[in-house]
């Protein structure tokens, strides 16, 4: 496929991906098919394919080097990949750099600013390189940097230095964007600021690409997660259904009123299992297990004491797909 000339022209191959609502395919915004990536002899990305939809927020899981920077590194064309191909909205990252970095921004995880650059300097360098950049008072405002306009680079905290280089990977008005640790050294409430960024960026039908360690930031923001260990997806699909693959969606707890007949709770639909430990009763299973254990339980005049129910997590999908393999060892 021969790159386009225009980043507003997307060539008709580009590929679609599943649309939530069924039915319908939204266009791929990003499409990655067989990368590769080796460091000399240690292959850091093996045969990733991705296709990432327009508007989409889209997470990137994984442990410690196990390729999700070079992989978006490539995927933006910083890098080139050994093998495969990357698309963004049709261009070819390695061939048209330059046209890439009209649609595609990306805010890496270590800054390359220079200590001595102060905030307001930043931002005017980086609008000059921007055809229609976004107001960069007002984007400074918004990331909580309006206070720290004269101070240098390297006079910022961590999560001030994280916020400048947010605010300048948005000043290009992306239409693709790559957030690698996003909040990253963050406190709590920047971290929701940041957060909601983010959700406007969705909103606005900018497709983000998101590279994180939190398991609750992918949960919040992602439509879809790949979780990525030894340079290879391990699973790709929405948060819920990667909590539903790993059989962890609900637990509930009680401590029953009354002698309960726990036979009928184990088969109602959607438990998986009953187990009873200290007195109290635990009830895992689908996400829809609550309602029919709490009108059995009603059925048997059982009062569930203590109540509470949990919802799966990440974690446990996580942890699963990522934990060290005996095979690979051996
Ligand atoms: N320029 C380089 N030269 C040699 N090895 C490299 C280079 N860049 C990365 N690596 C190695 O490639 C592997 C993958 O690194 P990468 O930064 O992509 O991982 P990551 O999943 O983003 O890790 P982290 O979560 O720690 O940021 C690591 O083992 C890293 O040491």
């Amino acid at each position: 496929m021969s790159p386009s000339t225009s980043p507003s022209t997307t060539p008709s191959t580009t590929p679609s991906t599943p649309d939530d609502a069924g039915g319908t395919t939204r266009r791929a915004a990003v499409s990655v098919r067989g990368l590769c990536k080796a460091y000399g002899e240690k292959v850091v990305v093996d045969d990733v394919s991705l296709d990432i939809a327009e508007g989409e927020v889209f997470g990137i899981l994984g442990p410690n080097g196990s390729g999700k920077t070079t992989t978006v590194e490539m995927i933006a064309g910083v890098r080139v990949g050994d093998a495969g191909t990357v698309r963004v909205l049709g261009l070819d990252p390695w061939t048209d750099r330059h046209q890439v970095t009209k649609v595609l921004s990306i805010q890496l995880q270590e800054s390359r600013l220079q200590a001595k650059i102060t905030v307001q300097e930043a931002f005017e360098l980086f609008s000059a390189l921007y055809d229609d950049p976004l107001p960069w008072r007002e984007t400074a405002e918004r990331l909580g940097l309006g206070e720290h306009l004269a101070r240098r680079f390297g006079q910022l905290s961590g999560g001030q230095q994280q916020r400048l280089s947010i605010a300048l990977a948005l000043l290009a008005r992306p239409r693709v964007t790559i957030l690698d640790e996003l909040s990253t050294g963050l406190d709590p409430r920047a971290r929701r600021d940041v957060w909601q960024i983010v959700r406007d960026l969705r909103a606005a039908g900018v497709t983000v690409l998101l590279v994180t360690h939190s398991m609750e930031e992918a949960q919040e923001l992602c439509d879809r997660i790949a979780i990525i260990d030894r340079g290879r997806v391990r699973a790709l699909d929405t948060p819920e259904g990667l909590i539903r693959a790993a059989g962890e969606a609900t637990v509930m707890s009680f401590v029953p009123s009354a002698p309960t007949d726990l036979e009928e709770l184990r088969l109602l639909p959607g438990v998986v299992s009953v187990e009873v430990a200290e007195g109290q009763v635990l009830v895992s299973g689908g996400e829809d297990v609550a309602v029919p254990v709490l009108a059995a339980l009603a059925a048997q005049d059982v009062l569930p004491r203590r109540l509470q129910v949990r919802t799966g997590s990440l974690d446990t999908a996580y942890l699963d797909l990522t934990a060290p393999r005996l095979e690979e060892h051996a």
